[in-house]
């Protein structure tokens, strides 16, 4: 017997991005209800930020995650319901109500640094009898070495798993790899990755992960999610199901509820522009895509001119306002109301 790797689909809290964090309750359990009989492993649903995360510098969602999560849970017997929370933004209070509201398990998402923020979190998490999962976010920006570093922090703190995000869809195979292999060389636990797809290598980067080891791999329906999206759900299985690596997922399931639920919500394109690219190469957060490209829109200044300015800020999560800022820099430039330094 092969190793069995678990899917998480993120349609639900990365896709809310995407969507202005629109989910109704109807729409969750459409959803929900497909990925129980298609077998995944874990459904994560909630804000894009996550639970705590429908503040005015993020969108307001239109419905509560804890909402959602009860939603998702009334269709789910086997998929686990999970959550993403930020520490800061999520608070510990948020997470006992969402144990109340039927969760199974949470990813504490920190900067990749940063896993001391969520020492107390994955800490009440095991408390609560949830499955707890450390997610890294921004992983581009920093080395394997010191990735691997802070892995170990979070095995230490009691994490069931340490996750790596390409945030920013920034990454190569290789990049993928090499992370992968030095946080197995300094911890016991599984790994996970979650992809974004802005240079095209939603999908590529995920088989990547789960060549060099990973047991956890997150993927969207129709690749819903933040940037360009996330890894295609569907093809990653399709790959995994060619490559004789077992999922315990009907392929088939996942693509009717993908066309017939997840398609027709789909506000923005997802193809590979110029501007993903640019998301990608210069290493900017994801969700930060769709607030440039429409301040851009608004102000009438290039996108690429905000993204680059993004890029030499080095903008981490939570910075969002920072966009807002660039885009008033550039009109009083160009009026000439700025002293060159
Ligand atoms: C703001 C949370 C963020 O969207 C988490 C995530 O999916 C990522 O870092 O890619
Ligand atoms: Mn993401």
């Amino acid at each position: 017997m092969g190793r069995k790797i678990k899917l998480i689909d993120t349609t639900m809290r990365d896709g809310s991005h995407a969507i202005h964090h629109q989910y109704t309750k109807e729409k969750v359990m459409a959803i929900a209800k497909g990925a129980e009989e298609a077998g995944l492993y874990c459904i994560e649903v909630g804000h894009g930020a996550g639970v705590g995360g429908s503040v005015l510098q993020y969108g307001l969602e239109k419905e509560s995650t804890i909402e959602l999560i009860k939603a998702a849970k009334s269709m789910c017997k086997n998929t686990k319901v999970g959550t993403l929370l930020v520490p800061g933004l999520g608070t510990m209070e948020d997470l006992k109500k969402a144990v109340e509201a039927g969760l199974d398990l949470v990813r504490v998402a920190v900067h990749c640094t940063e896993a001391d923020v969520g020492a107390q979190h994955i800490r009440l998490a095991k408390s609560l009898g949830l499955e707890a999962i450390m997610f890294f976010m921004m992983t581009h920006m920093t080395s394997p070495v010191e990735l691997a570093e802070q892995a170990k922090m979070a095995e230490e703190y009691g994490a069931d798993v340490v996750y790596f995000a390409d945030s920013s869809g920034a990454m190569t195979p290789d990049d993928i790899k090499d992370r992968v292999n030095a946080i197995r060389s300094k911890v016991s636990i599984p790994i996970g990755v979650h992809t974004h797809n802005n240079l095209g290598l939603g999908v590529g980067n995920a088989i990547a992960g789960i060549v060099a080891g990973c047991d956890y791999v997150d993927g969207t329906f129709e690749g819903l999610g933040a940037g360009c999206g996330n890894g295609n759900l569907q093809a990653i299985v399709a790959v995994l199901n060619k490559m004789g690596i077992e999922t315990g997922v009907d392929l088939y399931k996942l693509i009717e509820v993908g066309k017939n639920e997840v398609r027709p919500i789909i506000e923005h394109s997802l193809e590979i522009t110029g501007e993903s690219i640019l998301l990608g190469y210069i290493g900017i957060y994801s969700s930060f895509y769709l607030h440039v490209i429409e301040y851009a829109e608004k102000f009438g200044i290039d996108s690429k001119l905000i993204f680059e300015e993004l890029g030499k800020r080095k903008v981490v999560g939570g910075q969002e306002d920072q966009i807002l800022d660039i885009c008033h820099e550039i009109i009083e430039k160009r009026k000439g109301n700025v002293n060159e330094k």
